[in-house]
């Protein structure tokens, strides 16, 4: 294992909580999400090194609850070593991305990696997808499946229309559709098939079997994301032949280390994305980003415009609080 060489090493925890409010609330088929709770943490080692690692749970897509993160915190002892991080159990998910990243963390760096900016849901994003053009941004993110549809229909012809030619359009319905919904917005994007992407968990997570129909059945591309928020549920969807796009939230997805491991073994088409993370969790999940991403496909961490600007020494500030 990669990292057996450091077993040894003893390293001093600490964490604490944060939250910030987002500036729009993310509107999702799953509900109203106004604040971004998370834990930091830090790995002080016996040299002094300082890594950090995020805890940004998002239990509505399966993971943890921030409840629950804490108190895995809590019961730690104030000194763990690299054995009781990878005995993390995989019910805590977003706890395991934290812990083994801080592990390895690597200096922070610019990756060579093109980004998608999110859309909110709704009539909004008509007038946000310009500023995001402004700032470089050519593919976008829009939520579906929250308002009715014939309502969604009307402003996506509105949103696609406006979009420049080279922009490329992704649609994320959260799982929010019915069969028939779904056909109407696919028979859609198959009519502007050179702005569309693809189209993101049009059905609820038990509807694998559906989404593979639908797949064949239309030009447009599905994407899984609730239905592959986890190892396990990646392995059991690849298993049972799904090969179209894979959106994996390292964030929430588990163990980066095992992520790795089935990425080098199977060569998925793959969409990192973000969990609305500080720039901890950021750094760390476009690490692997950068290593994974085998195509050339955004990465969606275009997100920055949903949090005020962080000051630069938020995490001094946050270590001394109690
Ligand atoms: O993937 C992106 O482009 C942005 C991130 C995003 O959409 C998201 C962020 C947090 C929780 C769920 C989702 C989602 O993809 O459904
Ligand atoms: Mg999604």
């Amino acid at each position: 294992m990669f990292f057996i060489w450091k077993s040894f090493m003893v390293y001093q925890f600490s964490f604490r909580y944060f939250s910030q409010k987002f500036t729009n609330p993310i509107i999702t088929n799953h509900g109203v999400w106004e604040t971004r709770e998370c834990i930091i943490i830090r790995l002080i080692d016996a040299k002094n090194n300082v890594s950090w690692g995020e805890i940004s749970p998002i239990s509505w897509f399966g993971s943890e609850t921030i409840k629950q993160a804490l108190d895995f915190c809590y019961q730690l002892p104030k000194a763990i070593t690299q054995e009781i991080i990878l005995a993390i159990p995989d019910n805590l998910p977003a706890c395991q991305f934290a812990f083994e990243s801080a592990l390895v963390m690597e200096k922070a760096t610019n990756f060579n990696l093109t980004y998608s900016g999110l859309l909110s849901a709704g009539k909004l994003a008509l007038n946000q997808w310009g500023n995001l053009w402004e700032q470089g941004y050519k593919t976008f993110k829009w939520k579906i499946g929250v308002d009715e549809i014939n309502q969604e229909l009307e402003i996506f012809d509105l949103l696609i229309s406006s979009l420049p030619t080279s922009a490329k359009l992704r649609l994320d319905a959260n799982g929010g559709l019915t069969y028939q919904e779904a056909e109407l917005w696919l028979k859609k994007c198959d009519q502007f098939s050179s702005k569309i992407e693809f189209i993101e968990q049009p059905l609820p997570v038990d509807k694998f079997r559906e989404m593979q129909e639908l797949s064949n059945s239309y030009f447009t591309t599905i994407a899984l994301d609730e239905s592959i928020a986890n190892l396990h549920q990646l392995e059991l969807c690849f298993q049972q032949g799904w090969r179209g796009i894979f959106v994996i939230k390292p964030g929430i997805f588990g163990s980066p280390f095992r992520l790795k491991e089935f990425c080098k073994k199977h060569q998925i088409d793959v969409v990192f994305s973000s969990v609305f993370e500080t720039e901890i969790g950021r750094q760390a999940a476009l690490q692997l980003a950068a290593e994974l991403s085998g195509n050339n496909r955004a990465v969606g961490f275009g997100i920055n415009h949903f949090f005020q600007p962080q000051e630069s020494n938020w995490l001094e500030s946050l270590w001394k609080t109690f």
